[in-house]
């Protein structure tokens, strides 16, 4: 038996108060009526801010034997907005948000006419479908295609069983004969060439990443491709040689569990300049090598879309230099690059997390706790520095799961001037509440409202001087980073590696480099350099002071965390002082 009773309700957000309006309006058309609304667009608390602002449930009273449909749209900061959908693409391949049915399709079609809304129109049997029978009623239909105004694809469809999957009994094509080929026609590309797929780790190693080369080395056998590893991330693929070895089923066993990466990561100079890219266009046209998928950050990233937009003047160097010639080019025409996110960091946007950034929290949390211990028995403070370079979210959940006093991210500097003075109230609230202990969560980039950085050793000055509390500093270093990943990070390294195959099997010439990420416990697939550039904006954000905007590009979790930590953590209950009720430490 399920354990769940049926659909709930769909979600819609935005940021934009205009198309929250006009998104009301658009399903209104349909049928949709309004059921309730909540919230206020003006909230003055700080940390509501980060909150959903307002609210519009509409609801649309199903027919059997379909069921009725509730729609949440709601206005927040931390929208997940769309991307326009190709006009000129076929939409059937796309995913709807939504599919309705409806008896009244040429309605479905004036009502988007009148508001001069773009759509696609799909009758089936189509005229160029050659039919074996005539198809029975329940085969004849039309569907409509068209998006709501946060680009989300709606379908509309007059099946007369809505849910049928039945297919059309079309004639398969006969073979095309040898002389009705034109030599126009003839692909350059010899039929039975297989796909090979080059895949490297690159950038900061992150636990998961075994997990990905296994899957994708996996599921490109299964394929029927030919899958090589690259050693030791792009200086694999600028050296060439034996840095590049093609990858059998059993050569990825046992990887599950390892940390770390088994075939190698790098940080490459080599590969940032033309010239080292030029080697591994090289290297990549003798190995036959014409699609890659890379884990590692945005800068890993970024410098694998870097090679596939120079690819073609890459060949033409190459055969312009001698060094491979047109016929050798000819079959590598395009390069096709995947990425998957391997960072502890999770600072990648476009995606909830990063393969490793959970296995990192955990050997985090376990060394807070183990901190603790100590310090609870020599009622000692300790500031805990953790990774993460310019992203706070590694700070900001080991905070929220171990209770730390006070933490310090990049993205939400201390608001006061004397945040110095701010910090020692509340450790000093903490304190005469009955807490032995005293942590301070930092991350490595964190700054204040000045862009200065904050710094373990600085803080460990004011809790001795000022406190007069026994302060020791811990930098974690690179213990978070190493160690076996655990159950979640293998799990999405191998759903994602999955997908990067699929990925590079569906690509074609003009697909703009796919990333692959997950988003609310869904694999998904975006572009690429739209991620890489939204992960860019964070820092121009903070570089710009402006704070509130780092967090809104954050994932949208984020600041639910920072606020669940304030309101979880820095003590606000004015009763607890009048009573002197004693804390037990967390
Ligand atoms: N703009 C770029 N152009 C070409 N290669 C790049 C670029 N940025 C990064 N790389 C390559 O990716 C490697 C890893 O990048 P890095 O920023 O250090 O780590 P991460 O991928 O974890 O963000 C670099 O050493 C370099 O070889
Ligand atoms: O190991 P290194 O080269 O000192 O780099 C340390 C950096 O790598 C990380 O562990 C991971 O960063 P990337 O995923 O961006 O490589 C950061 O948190 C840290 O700042």
């Amino acid at each position: 038996m399920s354990v769940i009773e049926g659909l709930s309700h769909i979600v819609l957000t935005t940021s934009s108060v205009e198309k929250y309006e006009s998104t009301v309006q658009f399903y209104s058309l349909f049928g949709y009526q309004p059921i309730s609304q909540v919230g206020s667009r003006v909230l003055s608390n700080e940390v509501s801010q980060f909150l959903p602002r307002e609210e519009k449930v509409l609801h649309l009273f199903g027919k059997p034997p379909t069921q009725d449909i509730t729609i949440r749209i709601v206005l927040t900061t931390n929208a997940n907005e769309k991307e326009p959908l190709p006009e000129e693409k076929d939409w059937r391949l796309e995913q709807s948000s939504l599919v309705s049915a409806t008896k009244n399709i040429v309605d479905v079609e004036s009502i988007l006419e009148s508001i001069n809304l773009k759509y696609q129109k799909y009758t089936y049997p189509n005229e160029s479908d050659s039919l074996v029978a005539p198809l029975s009623a329940d085969l004849v239909h039309t569907e409509i295609y068209t998006h709501d105004p946060l680009n989300n694809l709606i379908t509309f469809t007059n099946k007369p069983i809505p849910i049928s999957k039945s297919i059309y009994p079309i004639k398969p094509i006969s073979p095309i004969k040898q002389q009705d080929i034109s030599s126009s026609n003839i692909s350059t590309e010899p039929k039975t060439k297989k796909k090979r797929i080059g895949m490297l780790t690159s950038g900061g190693d992150s636990p998961g990443m075994n997990a990905a080369v296994r899957a994708v080395v996996r599921v490109a056998i299964s394929r029927g491709c030919d899958v090589y590893a690259i050693y030791e991330g792009y200086e694999g693929l600028v050296n060439g040689g034996d840095m590049i070895k093609k990858f059998g089923w059993a050569d990825v066993r046992g990887y599950l569990a390892i940390g770390g990466t088994l075939i190698g990561s790098a940080r490459c100079k080599a590969f940032r300049e033309r010239e080292g890219r030029l080697n591994s266009a090289y290297n990549m046209v003798k190995n036959g090598i014409d699609a890659l998928i890379v884990c590692g950050g945005d800068g890993s990233l970024t410098g694998a879309d870097v090679l596939r937009s120079e690819w073609p003047g890459l060949l033409d160097e190459l055969i312009k230099e001698g060094r491979i010639t047109a016929e050798e080019a000819a079959p590598h025409k395009h390069l096709t690059v995947v990425g998957l996110v391997g960072s502890i960091d999770n600072d990648m946007s476009s995606t909830d997390i990063t393969i490793g950034a959970v296995s990192s929290l955990h050997r985090i949390c376990e060394a807070v706790d183990s901190i603790s211990a100590t310090a609870l028995s020599h009622s000692r403070a300790f500031v805990i520095e953790v990774m993460g370079r310019n992203c706070g979210w590694l700070a900001l959940m080991a905070a929220v799961s171990t209770g730390a006093d006070f933490v310090f991210i990049p993205e939400r500097p201390p608001a006061s001037d004397d945040w110095e003075s701010e910090m020692c109230e509340i450790l000093n609230k903490h304190r005469k509440l009955g807490k032995r202990k005293t942590i301070v969560i930092v991350a490595e980039g964190a700054i204040d409202k000045n862009l200065k950085p904050i710094k373990a050793d600085y803080i460990k000055e004011l809790l001795s001087n000022r406190m007069k509390l026994d302060t020791r500093v811990t930098t974690l270093g690179h213990t978070q980073r190493g160690g076996k990943p655990c159950s979640f990070d293998r799990n999405l390294a191998t759903l994602q590696g999955v997908e990067a195959v699929h990925a590079v099997l569906r690509a074609t010439s003009d697909t703009p480099s796919p990333m692959i990420g997950v988003r609310q416990n869904k694999i998904t697939c975006e572009p690429l350099m739209k991620a890489v550039g939204l992960t860019r904006q964070v820092a121009e954000a903070i570089s710009r002071k402006d704070f509130r905007r780092a967090m809104e590009l954050r994932d949208p979790e984020f600041s639910e965390d920072y606020a669940a930590y304030i309101e979880t953590t820095i003590v606000n209950d004015e009763t607890l002082s009048k009573n002197k009720v004693c804390i037990k430490p967390t």
